[in-house]
């Protein structure tokens, strides 16, 4: 007799990791059960945008790879559209002069990285493609409804031992073993972990290799902003939205109406002025957990579920409309400045990771910025600029808007991810990042807790964390 299925389902949080999930529980236990999404903010949560004279600006996750298969299947199966992320030329600036500038020349591009780093940018690529092509075992494996217990099991089942030392050694330690010298690190390597990660080349080297393809060609966004995304992911799933900020959870015994005794979760949450409880049979918590983000209490769970301390990166993204002034990075004349973005090297003197030309959701890849022109650049920073900070990176400026992050975790390999499964029937989605944090990572962490409490819930013991699936899965269609 198969297992009938949970009667309510919550889950915390409706950014991509969140809904993602809804949308796969629907999938998988059908339309009888009632899935809850409760969330304290804005459904998106990362994937937000600033709103600057009516138009709208990615403030947070921006640029989707063209190989992140679950967010190309969403925007295609829920009606939206792909824009092309801005490509224009980058450079890197040490704090005194530029020290890499691409050409808008493919062929000149290629002799320049020759010229000065060898073919290190070659092989630099080969390794990211490596990783990658192991990465996407992911979306054969969860086609075949097969999920992990562990990220360290996923990560395992993806790329070996090969994927456990990469995650368990910095970044550094792993490229000056595979010979990369010292300059190709700290001028190319390092500025695209800064505008990525906000973090040197002391992270782990998975989230090196995954910030590295964000340098890849193709990346997109969805027309109209990412957390589209997320909002038709809820609608899809059916699903019922809670504003409310989920304090507590706690097991407890009650009485179906069937009259049998069953084990289920009482979340409590606060809306603005109550506090109400409802109970579950599957709880997934899909936000960082920790006080400053979430300050969710796990109440009397024996043994108690353990306090994630896990730091995470404050991060501020501004977004300005100015006039860029290009002196601070070049001594070339105002109208020769064509540089889209502007990264930058691991030099404590520098107030910004990165600045580069944006557009707006609803523009498809905008022209190259003329630096006499006002443009809307973006800013990434440990810390909100000053007005003195802002003048002295645009001659002048007509507005700024910016946002404030804890954006990512404080990578400090090696490392142990959070456990997926806390209790029970009690799952969490983002000791993921712990690995990399991404979009897709959230989307696939989602799908992986979807499916886990839904095997777990009928005992298909058999498709949780087996071993070779990559061997055994190169014979099904
Ligand atoms: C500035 C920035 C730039 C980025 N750029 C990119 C990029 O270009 N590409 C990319 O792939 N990724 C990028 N990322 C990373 C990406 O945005 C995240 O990895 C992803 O959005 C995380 O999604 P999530 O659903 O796991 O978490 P979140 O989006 O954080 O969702 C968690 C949700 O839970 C809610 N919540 C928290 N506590 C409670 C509570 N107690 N009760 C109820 N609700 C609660 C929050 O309000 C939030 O909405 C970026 C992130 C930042 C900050
Ligand atoms: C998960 C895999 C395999 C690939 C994802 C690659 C990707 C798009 C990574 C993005 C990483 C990230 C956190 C970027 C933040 S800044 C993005 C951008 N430079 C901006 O200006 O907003």
């Amino acid at each position: 007799e198969p297992r009938a299925p949970p009667e309510k389902i919550a889950i915390i949080g409706a950014g991509i990791g969140g809904t993602s999930a809804a949308y796969c529980l629907r999938q998988k236990f059908g339309e009888h059960v009632k899935i809850h999404v409760i969330e304290k903010g804005e459904v998106g949560g990362r994937l937000a945008t600033l709103t600057m004279q009516g138009h709208e600006y990615e403030a947070g996750g921006s640029i989707i790879h063209p190989l992140n298969l679950h967010m190309k299947r969403f925007v295609k199966d829920l009606g939206l559209s792909a824009v092309q992320s801005p490509s224009g030329l980058v450079g890197v600036y040490n704090g005194e002069t530029l020290v890499y500038e691409e050409s808008s020349w493919f062929i000149i591009n290629m002799i320049k990285l020759i010229w000065h780093y060898g073919f290190q940018s070659l092989r630099m690529h080969m390794w990211v493609e490596d990783i990658l092509d192991k990465f996407m075992r992911i979306y054969r494996y969860q086609s075949h409804d097969y999920a992990f217990s562990s990220v360290e099991k996923l990560l395992h089942s993806l790329g070996g031992d090969d994927f456990l030392a990469l995650f368990n050694r910095s970044l550094l330690e792993t490229l000056q073993k595979a010979g990369f010298s010292e300059k190709f690190l700290d001028e190319i390597i390092t500025p695209v972990m800064r505008v990525n990660y906000g973090q040197n080349m002391n992270i782990n080297g998975f989230v090196g290799a995954v910030s590295m393809s964000a340098t890849d060609p193709g990346l997109w966004a969805v027309k109209g902003g990412n957390k589209l995304v997320c909002s038709r992911l809820l609608e899809a799933s059916k699903s019922n939205l809670i504003s409310g900020s989920v304090i507590s959870i706690e097991e407890k015994t009650r009485t179906k109406q069937t009259g049998d005794p069953t084990k289920m979760y009482e979340v409590v949450y606060q809306t603005r002025s109550e506090t109400h409880s409802d109970f579950y049979d599957i709880v997934l918590v899909a936000t960082p957990l920790n006080r400053k983000m979430s300050n969710i209490t796990f109440l009397n769970f024996d043994p108690p579920i353990e306090e994630f301390h896990q730091h995470y990166e404050p991060l501020v993204t501004t977004l300005i409309k100015g006039q860029l002034n290009s002196t601070v990075f070049s001594s070339r004349p105002l109208d020769e400045f064509d540089l889209g973005t502007v990264l930058t090297t691991d030099n404590p003197d520098l107030f910004i990771n990165s600045i580069g030309f944006v557009s707006s959701v609803r523009e498809d890849n905008s022209p190259q910025p003329k630096a006499e022109k006002a443009h809307v650049w973006k800013i990434f920073s440990a810390r909100a600029l000053s007005k003195e900070q802002i003048l002295k990176l645009f001659v002048s400026y007509d507005y700024a808007v910016k946002q404030s992050w804890f954006a990512y975790p404080h990578y400090t390999p090696p490392e142990k991810c959070p456990s997926i499964i806390l209790h029970d029937r009690l799952y969490y989605l983002n000791g993921i990042e712990f690995a990399a944090s991404a979009m897709e990572m959230s989307a696939v962490a989602g799908y992986n807790s979807a499916l886990l409490a839904y095997h777990r819930w009928n005992g298909h013991t058999h498709m949780i964390d087996q071993e070779d699936l990559h061997e055994r899965l190169k014979t099904e269609l």
